[in-house]
Protein backbone atom coordinates (compact mmCIF):
# COMPACT_ATOMS: atom_id res chain seq x y z
CA UNK A 1 0.00 0.00 0.00
CA UNK A 2 0.72 3.40 -0.41
CA UNK A 3 2.73 5.38 2.00
CA UNK A 4 1.12 8.40 3.91
CA UNK A 5 4.23 9.77 4.26
CA UNK A 6 7.31 9.59 2.74
CA UNK A 7 11.15 11.37 2.85
CA UNK A 8 13.46 10.08 0.92
CA UNK A 9 17.47 11.52 1.47
CA UNK A 10 16.16 14.49 2.38
CA UNK A 11 18.58 17.48 3.67
CA UNK A 12 17.19 20.39 4.46
CA UNK A 13 19.01 24.29 5.99
CA UNK A 14 18.33 27.88 5.83
CA UNK A 15 19.70 30.02 3.07
CA UNK A 16 23.00 30.49 2.92
CA UNK A 17 23.76 28.05 5.95
CA UNK A 18 25.12 24.31 6.27
CA UNK A 19 22.23 21.44 6.24
CA UNK A 20 20.63 21.01 10.28
CA UNK A 21 18.47 18.13 8.70
CA UNK A 22 20.52 15.46 7.07
CA UNK A 23 19.38 12.17 5.07
CA UNK A 24 16.18 11.86 6.55
CA UNK A 25 14.65 8.79 5.12
CA UNK A 26 11.81 6.87 6.38
CA UNK A 27 7.99 6.37 5.54
CA UNK A 28 4.62 6.09 7.21
CA UNK A 29 2.11 3.87 6.84
CA UNK A 30 -1.59 5.02 6.93
CA UNK A 31 -3.20 5.25 10.29
CA UNK A 32 0.37 5.13 12.01
CA UNK A 33 0.97 7.50 15.15
CA UNK A 34 4.87 8.39 14.99
CA UNK A 35 6.33 10.19 17.78
CA UNK A 36 9.72 12.50 16.65
CA UNK A 37 12.00 12.76 19.47
CA UNK A 38 15.14 13.84 20.41
CA UNK A 39 17.15 17.12 22.58
CA UNK A 40 16.48 20.65 22.48
CA UNK A 41 17.72 21.70 19.02
CA UNK A 42 18.05 18.16 17.27
CA UNK A 43 15.85 19.43 14.65
CA UNK A 44 12.39 17.47 15.00
CA UNK A 45 10.35 21.57 13.86
CA UNK A 46 12.34 21.88 10.88
CA UNK A 47 11.47 17.78 9.83
CA UNK A 48 7.35 18.67 10.88
CA UNK A 49 7.46 21.89 8.34
CA UNK A 50 9.08 19.97 5.62
CA UNK A 51 5.50 17.85 6.31
CA UNK A 52 3.24 20.40 6.56
CA UNK A 53 4.88 22.50 3.62
CA UNK A 54 6.27 25.54 5.22
CA UNK A 55 9.72 24.80 3.89
CA UNK A 56 11.05 22.69 0.68
CA UNK A 57 14.03 20.16 1.16
CA UNK A 58 16.87 21.15 -0.27
CA UNK A 59 17.60 17.78 -1.15
CA UNK A 60 15.86 14.68 -1.71
CA UNK A 61 11.88 14.89 -1.17
CA UNK A 62 8.84 14.88 0.70
CA UNK A 63 5.93 12.53 -0.33
CA UNK A 64 2.14 12.50 0.73
CA UNK A 65 -0.01 10.13 -0.25
CA UNK A 66 2.22 9.12 -3.23
CA UNK A 67 2.86 12.36 -4.56
CA UNK A 68 5.59 14.94 -4.01
CA UNK A 69 4.08 17.56 -1.72
CA UNK A 70 5.90 20.61 -4.04
CA UNK A 71 4.45 18.79 -7.13
CA UNK A 72 0.95 19.79 -5.81
CA UNK A 73 -0.89 22.84 -5.11
CA UNK A 74 -0.94 24.30 -1.86
CA UNK A 75 -4.86 24.17 -0.79
CA UNK A 76 -4.38 20.55 -2.88
CA UNK A 77 -1.27 19.72 0.24
CA UNK A 78 -3.83 21.40 3.06
CA UNK A 79 -6.45 19.31 2.14
CA UNK A 80 -4.12 16.65 3.07
CA UNK A 81 -1.86 17.43 5.73
CA UNK A 82 -3.11 19.83 8.28
CA UNK A 83 -0.82 21.44 11.28
CA UNK A 84 -1.23 22.14 14.61
CA UNK A 85 2.48 24.03 15.23
CA UNK A 86 3.75 26.03 18.49
CA UNK A 87 3.06 29.68 16.60
CA UNK A 88 -0.46 30.67 17.20
CA UNK A 89 -2.77 33.04 15.32
CA UNK A 90 -2.35 36.63 16.27
CA UNK A 91 -5.65 37.76 15.40
CA UNK A 92 -6.97 37.75 18.56
CA UNK A 93 -10.31 39.03 18.49
CA UNK A 94 -11.64 36.28 16.15
CA UNK A 95 -13.88 34.20 17.75
CA UNK A 96 -13.05 30.43 18.47
CA UNK A 97 -15.30 29.64 16.00
CA UNK A 98 -14.37 31.64 12.93
CA UNK A 99 -10.55 30.20 13.88
CA UNK A 100 -11.81 26.56 13.73
CA UNK A 101 -13.73 27.72 10.75
CA UNK A 102 -10.01 28.78 9.13
CA UNK A 103 -10.02 24.90 8.86
CA UNK A 104 -12.47 24.79 5.82
CA UNK A 105 -10.19 27.12 3.84
CA UNK A 106 -8.60 24.51 1.86
CA UNK A 107 -12.16 23.14 0.88
CA UNK A 108 -13.76 26.23 0.26
CA UNK A 109 -14.22 27.10 -3.79
CA UNK A 110 -12.42 29.99 -4.47
CA UNK A 111 -8.88 30.05 -2.23
CA UNK A 112 -9.41 33.73 -1.32
CA UNK A 113 -12.46 33.11 0.22
CA UNK A 114 -11.67 34.23 3.44
CA UNK A 115 -14.24 34.76 6.21
CA UNK A 116 -17.24 34.37 4.22
CA UNK A 117 -20.04 32.56 6.23
CA UNK A 118 -19.16 28.57 6.14
CA UNK A 119 -22.41 26.64 4.08
CA UNK A 120 -24.45 24.11 6.52
CA UNK A 121 -21.94 21.05 5.56
CA UNK A 122 -18.99 23.05 6.85
CA UNK A 123 -20.66 24.57 9.83
CA UNK A 124 -21.85 20.34 10.75
CA UNK A 125 -18.41 20.08 10.21
CA UNK A 126 -16.91 22.99 12.15
CA UNK A 127 -19.34 22.44 15.23
CA UNK A 128 -18.20 18.25 15.46
CA UNK A 129 -15.00 19.60 15.45
CA UNK A 130 -14.97 21.82 18.44
CA UNK A 131 -17.27 19.34 20.29
CA UNK A 132 -14.81 16.75 20.04
CA UNK A 133 -12.37 19.06 21.58
CA UNK A 134 -14.67 20.19 24.28
CA UNK A 135 -15.00 23.52 22.97
CA UNK A 136 -18.93 24.13 21.92
CA UNK A 137 -19.63 26.54 25.20
CA UNK A 138 -16.55 28.84 23.87
CA UNK A 139 -17.35 28.86 20.34
CA UNK A 140 -18.38 32.54 20.25
CA UNK A 141 -15.66 33.60 22.80
CA UNK A 142 -12.75 35.54 21.38
CA UNK A 143 -9.42 33.44 20.84
CA UNK A 144 -7.76 36.21 22.86
CA UNK A 145 -9.37 35.91 26.02
CA UNK A 146 -8.47 31.69 26.13
CA UNK A 147 -5.88 30.17 28.41
CA UNK A 148 -3.10 28.50 26.43
CA UNK A 149 -4.45 25.50 26.90
CA UNK A 150 -7.97 26.24 25.65
CA UNK A 151 -5.60 27.77 22.85
CA UNK A 152 -4.30 24.60 21.93
CA UNK A 153 -7.61 22.79 21.86
CA UNK A 154 -8.52 25.49 19.54
CA UNK A 155 -5.99 24.59 17.33
CA UNK A 156 -6.25 21.15 17.45
CA UNK A 157 -9.93 21.55 16.15
CA UNK A 158 -8.98 23.87 13.30
CA UNK A 159 -6.51 21.31 12.15
CA UNK A 160 -9.51 18.48 12.63
CA UNK A 161 -12.04 20.78 10.30
CA UNK A 162 -9.52 20.80 7.58
CA UNK A 163 -10.62 16.68 7.50
CA UNK A 164 -6.58 15.71 6.91
CA UNK A 165 -5.39 12.52 6.09
CA UNK A 166 -1.80 13.24 8.03
CA UNK A 167 -2.24 15.59 11.42
CA UNK A 168 1.12 16.82 12.11
CA UNK A 169 1.46 18.77 15.86
CA UNK A 170 4.79 20.00 17.47
CA UNK A 171 4.31 19.39 21.04
CA UNK A 172 0.60 19.12 21.33
CA UNK A 173 0.33 18.96 25.17
CA UNK A 174 2.36 22.08 25.82
CA UNK A 175 0.02 23.82 27.97
CA UNK A 176 -2.34 21.16 28.43
CA UNK A 177 -3.44 19.55 32.03
CA UNK A 178 -2.61 15.99 32.44
CA UNK A 179 -6.41 15.45 31.95
CA UNK A 180 -6.24 17.21 28.22
CA UNK A 181 -3.01 15.49 28.08
CA UNK A 182 -4.73 12.14 27.87
CA UNK A 183 -7.78 12.81 26.57
CA UNK A 184 -5.67 14.74 23.32
CA UNK A 185 -3.25 11.44 22.92
CA UNK A 186 -6.53 9.53 23.38
CA UNK A 187 -8.51 11.33 21.03
CA UNK A 188 -5.65 11.17 18.46
CA UNK A 189 -5.15 7.78 18.83
CA UNK A 190 -8.88 7.37 17.77
CA UNK A 191 -9.33 9.41 14.56
CA UNK A 192 -7.50 6.66 12.79
CA UNK A 193 -5.25 9.00 10.77
CA UNK A 194 -1.70 9.19 10.39
CA UNK A 195 -0.15 11.25 13.06
CA UNK A 196 3.12 12.47 13.29
CA UNK A 197 3.64 14.52 16.53
CA UNK A 198 7.07 15.39 18.34
CA UNK A 199 6.85 15.33 21.76
CA UNK A 200 9.62 15.63 24.69
CA UNK A 201 7.69 13.76 27.52
CA UNK A 202 9.54 10.28 26.52
CA UNK A 203 6.80 7.95 28.81
CA UNK A 204 4.11 9.83 27.48
CA UNK A 205 5.64 9.27 23.45
CA UNK A 206 6.46 5.34 24.60
CA UNK A 207 2.64 4.99 25.80
CA UNK A 208 1.22 6.85 22.88
CA UNK A 209 3.07 6.37 19.81
CA UNK A 210 3.54 2.82 17.91
CA UNK A 211 7.00 4.29 16.77
CA UNK A 212 9.23 6.57 18.12
CA UNK A 213 11.92 8.28 15.62
CA UNK A 214 14.80 9.99 17.53
CA UNK A 215 16.79 12.68 15.36
CA UNK A 216 20.44 13.83 16.94
CA UNK A 217 21.98 16.71 15.72
CA UNK A 218 19.74 16.63 12.86
CA UNK A 219 20.42 12.66 11.63
CA UNK A 220 18.28 9.59 12.69
CA UNK A 221 19.42 8.25 15.57
CA UNK A 222 16.58 5.23 16.09
CA UNK A 223 13.29 4.71 14.57
CA UNK A 224 11.28 2.11 15.16
CA UNK A 225 8.39 0.79 18.14
CA UNK A 226 8.98 2.29 21.39
CA UNK A 227 10.28 -0.79 23.12
CA UNK A 228 12.68 -1.50 20.43
CA UNK A 229 14.31 2.17 20.33
CA UNK A 230 14.24 3.14 23.40
CA UNK A 231 17.46 1.75 25.85
CA UNK A 232 20.34 3.07 27.95
CA UNK A 233 22.89 3.82 25.54
CA UNK A 234 20.22 6.00 23.32
CA UNK A 235 19.28 7.28 26.03
CA UNK A 236 22.79 8.63 27.03
CA UNK A 237 23.53 9.53 23.11
CA UNK A 238 20.61 11.60 22.29
CA UNK A 239 19.72 13.68 25.62
CA UNK A 240 22.74 13.40 27.65
CA UNK A 241 21.23 11.58 30.34
CA UNK A 242 21.58 8.62 32.07
CA UNK A 243 18.43 5.97 32.01
CA UNK A 244 17.13 3.02 33.46
CA UNK A 245 14.55 1.35 31.20
CA UNK A 246 12.09 -1.25 32.85
CA UNK A 247 10.48 -3.66 30.31
CA UNK A 248 8.52 -6.01 32.61
CA UNK A 249 5.13 -4.27 31.88
CA UNK A 250 3.11 -3.61 28.99
CA UNK A 251 5.54 -0.93 27.79
CA UNK A 252 8.82 0.49 28.46
CA UNK A 253 9.05 2.41 31.91
CA UNK A 254 11.44 4.98 32.00
CA UNK A 255 13.73 6.93 35.01
CA UNK A 256 16.14 9.37 34.26
CA UNK A 257 19.04 10.97 36.03
CA UNK A 258 21.93 12.80 35.38
N1 LIG B 1 15.45 29.29 9.80
C1 LIG B 1 16.49 28.98 10.56
N2 LIG B 1 17.63 29.69 10.51
C2 LIG B 1 18.70 29.38 11.28
N3 LIG B 1 18.73 28.33 12.12
C3 LIG B 1 17.63 27.58 12.21
C4 LIG B 1 16.45 27.85 11.45
N4 LIG B 1 15.52 26.90 11.75
C5 LIG B 1 16.08 26.09 12.67
N5 LIG B 1 17.35 26.50 12.95
C6 LIG B 1 18.27 25.86 13.88
O1 LIG B 1 18.21 24.46 13.61
C7 LIG B 1 18.34 23.70 14.81
C8 LIG B 1 17.15 22.77 14.93
O2 LIG B 1 16.01 23.56 15.23
P1 LIG B 1 14.60 22.89 15.52
O3 LIG B 1 13.66 23.99 15.89
O4 LIG B 1 14.24 22.04 14.37
O5 LIG B 1 14.95 21.98 16.78
P2 LIG B 1 13.99 21.16 17.77
O6 LIG B 1 14.51 19.76 17.82
O7 LIG B 1 12.58 21.35 17.37
O8 LIG B 1 14.30 21.88 19.13
P3 LIG B 1 13.42 22.18 20.46
O9 LIG B 1 13.28 20.86 21.18
O10 LIG B 1 14.31 23.11 21.22
O11 LIG B 1 12.13 22.79 20.03
C9 LIG B 1 18.44 24.71 15.94
O12 LIG B 1 19.81 24.87 16.28
C10 LIG B 1 17.88 25.99 15.34
O13 LIG B 1 18.44 27.13 15.93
Amino acid sequence: MTPALEFRSVCWGPKDRPDILTDISFSVPQGQIMAICGANGAGKTSLLRLIYRHQPPRRGTVSVTGRDLWLMSAPEAARIVAAVVQEQPTDFVLSVRQIVALGRLPHRKGWGSGLALPGEADCAIIDAAMARLDLTAFADRSFGTLSGGERQRVMVARALAQEPRILVLDEPTNHLDIRHQLDLLRLLRDLGLTVVTTLHDLPLAAEFAERMLILHGGRMLADGPPDQVLHEDLLHTAFQVRGRIDHSGTGPRLSFHL
